[in-house]
């Protein structure tokens, strides 16, 4: 609905007695519009500012009103204000906003339909335009034809204002470049004596002095606000020392009610996986990120924004090179969630560690931007910290060739980067280095005890020495593979155990409710902890199964039908699962040469010779692990675990399913099957193991059979009560074999 005009008029009859841009004016038009009753911080210094013809550098933290100083200015004068944004979801939020409070509003993008801009134009040729805020792109105000209507517009004294939100996209320093915003610098040139005000909650001095040289601001009035924010309590948790992080956000979520929060991934495939997880734990939860369709997109983005969902799991923005690496992301969506003004945000969690301080700070803001305490939660992981260091110093070679700006800025991003790591892994004060990030020095007393590391510093120092225990632990056993003999606590990466989270974070895939579904989730959600004993976590999954059973049994006998087959279609459909993942792995491990669609076929034959018979659940339940693993599997991991298991039945699978035509190179360069002897248990001599051999050549010997999970743990308790006196049973050999691997 409109507003009546009155507020408007009466403030124009103030003006004749006082200068528009008075304080009682300004604070007026606050209260009728929008119905705050005070400005905060800057918002009026800088609001007066622009009125009275200055440029205006505007420093705010996220949700600190930073759009308040242009919208006030929209109404203060007849004409109009022109604010340049990055995101189309940030111009649409902000229309509707304004048009719900009766402020004539537009935005002119892409999506608009040719009605509607012409609609537009008209209102802006017309020489009294009813428009009071018009949102644009950068690349829109950049063309010839955009240009001459802005200066025609000028000519005629409208043009009161140009706005640049999220100002710092335009400096190489700054996290979120965009070229196009570059294009804004003849904005000065072309519109001389138009105020300029920037707006930024993200800059570094060197990005701020960047974005005011660039933008050519004249004597700007310059404006810092501390980059505090005390509303938010932040905390860190590590992933290497929970048992299942999943279960743990889960837990999180649930214990704050039916709380509203964004959860960001850096890869689509864990914001699909996270997402299904939460749901069916009984969240009100989506994933947004650019693998949905716009319909769907914006579905979920209006049922977040409106309340229908209160949990969004979407991607981050990592950087422009990697695009390609996170699959063709776009950049809008990779920021699609920035800005937009869902004020009750409760709790942001960022699933995996940001790539700068600057990146953290404006996605962890998107919390309590109605300044009520709210929460920034990150989990942390050494596999995340080396997955994002790969990705950085994967950026930094590729810019290196091209864009010489391009390669300074990834240059830094390695050192950006390290102080996101001394964040999770300092013991310090976060917000302190929150803040020093940003230049600014802070007592810790400013904290008060409002992040973990201040609350509990002796909890956090405890975790930080498991931490360090953990992670060397980890690397010892990621190096050595580790013989099923050889299996103990830590021993996670033997032959069962390579999925050190067996138990947790599948539910994505066995979303479609059935009788596994209650067992899996028993041990997805049990107590054991990942530092409980070996055998403990193998009973307690063997009871899951033998119950699991007794019920499947109890069904035939009252002749249900099985809702848990495995169908070639969903085998299918893992098979490209995995298939993914493969390819996503070789953009990681340069120097894999696997045969892909093999491999694929291979890894799903020994999921489902594992778990196929045991139903979809079980069977789903390992092709989502073997997916994770494959995001953390080195080279030889791999291609261990293709070696090992080439005697299974999945071998002649692949030889009668896809019989290749020639020996291609990959398959040559492939490294030697171990022979069914060995995959039995029996070790056959070492030199077979260090052998060469084609696909052609491997032996057509008569295949043994795969284990049931119960008959594999039966079977592993029988060898450990036995001394071992053969060389097919000798631990010590298989680990020197793995070792000679290495
Ligand atoms: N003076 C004020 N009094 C009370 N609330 C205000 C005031 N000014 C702005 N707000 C509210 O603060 C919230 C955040 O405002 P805004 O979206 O402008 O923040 P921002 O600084 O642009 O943040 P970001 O950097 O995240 O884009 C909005 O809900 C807005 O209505
Ligand atoms: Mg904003």
């Amino acid at each position: 609905m409109k507003k009546s005009p009155l507020a408007m008029q009466s403030t124009s009859q103030t003006q004749r007695n006082k200068p528009l841009h008075e304080k009682e004016a300004l604070v007026k038009l606050l209260r009728w519009h929008f119905g705050h009753a005070q400005f905060r911080d800057k918002q009026l210094d800088a609001i007066q500012a622009v009125l009275s013809g200055r440029d205006c550098f505007c420093l705010m933290p996220t949700g600190g009103g930073k759009s308040m100083c242009y919208q006030i200015p929209a109404l203060a004068k007849p004409g109009i204000v022109l604010v340049v944004s990055p995101l189309i979801a940030l111009m649409e939020n902000q229309v509707i906003g304004l048009k719900e409070k009766g402020i004539a509003a537009e935005f002119l993008s892409s999506t608009q339909t040719m009605q509607v801009k012409t609609k537009i134009y008209e209102d802006l040729d017309s020489g009294k335009p009813s428009l009071r805020l018009l949102y644009v792109t950068p690349e829109l105000t950049a063309t010839p034809g955009f240009m001459s209507k802005l200066k025609k517009i000028h000519s005629r004294g409208l043009l009161n204002l140009v706005a640049i939100d999220e100002a710092h996209c335009i400096s190489s320093w700054g996290h979120d470049f965009r070229p196009s915003y570059r294009k804004l610098s003849s904005l000065r040139n072309y519109l001389p004596d138009v105020p300029i005000l920037a707006l930024t909650a993200t800059a570094a001095p060197k990005v701020q002095k960047d974005v005011m040289v660039s933008l050519c601001l004249q004597n700007p009035l310059v404006l810092k606000s501390s980059f505090n924010r005390p509303n938010l309590f932040y905390e860190v948790r590590y992933k290497d020392l929970l048992d299942d992080a999943y279960a743990d956000l889960c837990s999180v979520l649930k214990a704050n009610g039916d709380t509203c929060a964004i959860v960001y991934c850096l890869e689509r495939t864990t914001c699909d996986e996270l997402s299904a997880y939460l749901s069916a734990g009984g969240i009100s939860c989506a994933a947004y990120h650019a693998g949905l369709n716009d319909k769907a997109r914006s579905s979920v983005l209006d049922d977040w924004i409106s309340s229908r969902k209160q949990v969004v799991v979407a991607t981050f923005f990592v950087c422009f090179s990697e695009m390609v690496y996170v699959a063709q992301f776009s950049l809008i969506l990779f920021q699609a969630l920035h800005g937009i003004d869902r004020k009750d945000v409760r709790l942001v969690c960022h699933f995996n560690i940001p790539k700068s301080m600057e990146a953290f700070y404006q996605e962890s803001g998107r919390a309590g931007r109605d300044q009520l305490p709210s929460k920034s939660l990150l989990y942390y992981g050494m596999d995340d910290r080396r997955r994002m260091e790969f990705i950085l110093s994967k950026n930094q070679s590729k810019n290196s060739q091209s864009f010489s700006t391009r390669e300074r800025s990834s240059k830094k991003s390695i050192s950006d980067f390290s102080q996101m790591v001394d964040y999770c892994e300092g013991s310090g004060c976060r917000r302190k280095k929150i803040l020093e990030s940003f230049g600014e020095q802070i007592p810790v007393s400013l904290c008060k005890n409002s992040c973990d590391a201040c609350k509990h510093p002796n909890l956090l120092a405890k975790y930080l020495g498991e931490l360090t225990s953990a992670v060397l632990q980890k690397n010892h056993f990621s190096q050595i593979f580790i013989s099923s003999q050889d299996m103990t606590d830590g021993g996670q990466y033997s032959e069962f155990w390579n999925r050190d989270d067996e138990a947790s974070g599948s539910e994505e895939d066995i979303s479609d409710c059935d009788d596994g579904i209650e067992v899996v989730k028993k041990v997805a959600n049990s107590k054991l902890s990942t530092k409980a004993g070996l055998n403990e976590r193998i009973n307690f999954l063997q009871h899951a199964e033998e119950s699991y059973y007794r019920n499947k049994i109890s069904d035939k006998q009252v002749n249900k039908p099985s809702k848990n087959a495995v169908s070639d279609v969903l085998r299918q459909g893992s098979k490209e699962k995995l298939l993914n993942a493969l390819r996503q792995a070789r953009q990681r491990l340069r120097n894999l040469t696997i045969e892909f669609e093999a491999s694929a076929i291979f890894l799903e034959n020994e999921c489902y010779n594992k778990y196929g018979k045991s139903g979809k659940s079980f069977y789903y339940s390992q092709v989502a692990s073997t997916i994770r693993w494959l995001s953390t599997a080195n080279s030889i991991e791999l291609t261990n675990r293709l070696g090992i298991d080439t005697d299974s039945p999945s071998v002649n699978f692949i030889s009668k399913e896809e019989p290749p035509a020639a020996p291609s190179p990959s398959l040559e360069q492939r490294p030697a099957q171990i022979t069914g002897k060995e995959l039995d248990g029996s070790c056959g001599s070492e030199n077979s193991i260090g052998a060469f051999q084609t696909e052609s050549e491997s032996p057509s010997t008569s295949l043994p059979v795969i284990p049931s999970f119960s008959e594999f743990v039966n079977r592993q308790k029988v060898k450990d009560n036995q001394p071992n006196t053969s060389c097919k049973e000798s631990p010590k050999k298989n680990f020197d074999k793995r070792m000679r691997l290495q």
